[in-house]
């Protein structure tokens, strides 16, 4: 629920946790009333990407970077056709923003596009309460008179819970369309939607991939029809234990043996798929400085990663599935966290973070090589 008036900067604002902390700040874009699940980003750039990922959804998004909003908002960047946070915490908001690319300011960008926010709050003692206590349920009101807080904080209780959320089928297009491969036409990929970010079909188009992205309800049959040379799990909101439907779709894809690829919320369902649990992390990996190790060439890489959930997958062992052996490909050296799968016995891997780097580093390019090859390796 969301409602906006201009020139928000005086009009006091209160971001009130799911365990009664509060801050008092003042509005940044629209003025109103907002829900989701509190989580921070420590990404220093790159504030167009986070806003417009559709994973996002029904999240508060606390930026750990002060200053926000420098280099203002651009036509280029989106990564889909809205802004999708549920609301947006900033420290000291950018009062000129200045780039050569710059069209407006991401305050008016916010109000234009009716996402509440907060500025002029202790982002620092936020994000230290968030790691300490785990990410929660979380309100931002907005107004010149606002509730007394027990009534905002029963408000925010009842908020829904990301646990158990099902959220891709709300983000991901109704409609398949096409991105066509840049440059000669090699493959063809059928793409699920999930909650997709535009820079990963792109990635993919650049390598002479025609991607065909589906809908998250698309069919085996869906895919099947395209004869594709390879399937591929995107991105998306919500809890993947409620994921059933691609779950099983994937499966159809592992039984025919194509080759697969998953991002990001495509490696918990390649998870389930394959018999493991996923479960809620406590504060989760949101920025664009995430250190990774590539387990199958000891290389450590620098990655862009938005998730709050991982796969519960045994570390230091192939695991036996039904669709062959699987091994622990990727892991956080934060936190030794599961960051990629790769199946021994047939051509499927996914990662659990970002190689298609918008925003961030362009370390984790090569998986989307990885796929041509195992695409290529089919044909042979
Ligand atoms: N970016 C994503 O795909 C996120 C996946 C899932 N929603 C999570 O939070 O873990």
């Amino acid at each position: 629920m969301t409602t906006s008036t201009r020139g928000a900067s005086k009009v006091p604002a209160v971001l009130v946790l799911e365990d009664g902390r509060t801050f008092r700040g003042r509005a940044y874009g629209a003025v109103g009333v907002t829900f989701g699940e509190a989580v921070f980003n420590t990404g220093m750039s790159g504030y167009q990407e986070t806003l417009t990922d559709p994973s996002y959804h029904r999240q508060v998004v606390v930026m750990t970077a002060p200053h926000v909003g420098n280099t203002g908002v651009n036509d280029e960047d989106p990564e889909s056709g809205r802004i999708w946070v549920a609301g947006y915490v900033v420290r000291d908001p950018a009062r000129i923003p200045s780039n050569w690319r710059s069209r407006r300011s991401l305050d008016e960008e916010l109000v234009a596009q009716g996402v509440v926010g907060i500025s002029g709050i202790d982002t620092r003692a936020l994000t230290r309460h968030l790691r300490e206590s785990g990410a929660m349920r979380v309100g931002i009101f907005s107004g010149n008179s606002l509730p007394d807080e027990g009534t905002m904080l029963a408000e925010v209780r009842q908020a829904p819970e990301m646990q158990g959320a099902d959220l891709a089928a709300e983000v991901a297009t109704k409609e398949a369309y096409v991105v066509p491969a840049i440059g000669a036409k090699k493959f063809t990929v059928a793409a699920i939607d999930l909650g997709i970010k535009g820079m990963t079909p792109h990635r993919m188009a650049e390598r002479g991939i025609e991607v065909h992205v589906l809908p998250a309800t698309a069919t085996a049959e869906d895919i099947y029809a395209l004869d594709p040379d390879g399937v591929f799990f995107s991105n998306g909101p919500g809890d993947p234990a409620t994921a059933d439907h691609p779950v099983s779709v994937m499966r159809t894809v592992l039984e025919r043996k194509t080759p697969l690829f998953g991002i990001c919320f495509g490696n918990q369902i390649l998870g389930r798929a394959l018999g493991f649990g996923t479960y809620k992390l406590k504060y989760g990996h949101r920025g664009i400085n995430q250190p990774v190790q590539d387990r199958t060439t000891g290389k450590v890489e620098v990655t862009a990663h938005n998730h709050g959930f991982a796969v519960d997958a045994p570390l230091d062992a192939a695991t036996d599935t039904p669709y062959g052996r699987v091994e622990v490909s990727h892991v956080c050296l934060n936190d030794n966290v599961v960051e990629g799968l790769q199946l021994l016995d047939q051509p499927a891997f996914s990662v659990q973070y970002h190689p298609e780097a918008a925003a961030g580093p362009h370390d984790a390019a090569y998986l989307f090589d990885r796929f041509v090859k195992l695409m290529e390796g089919q044909r042979a």
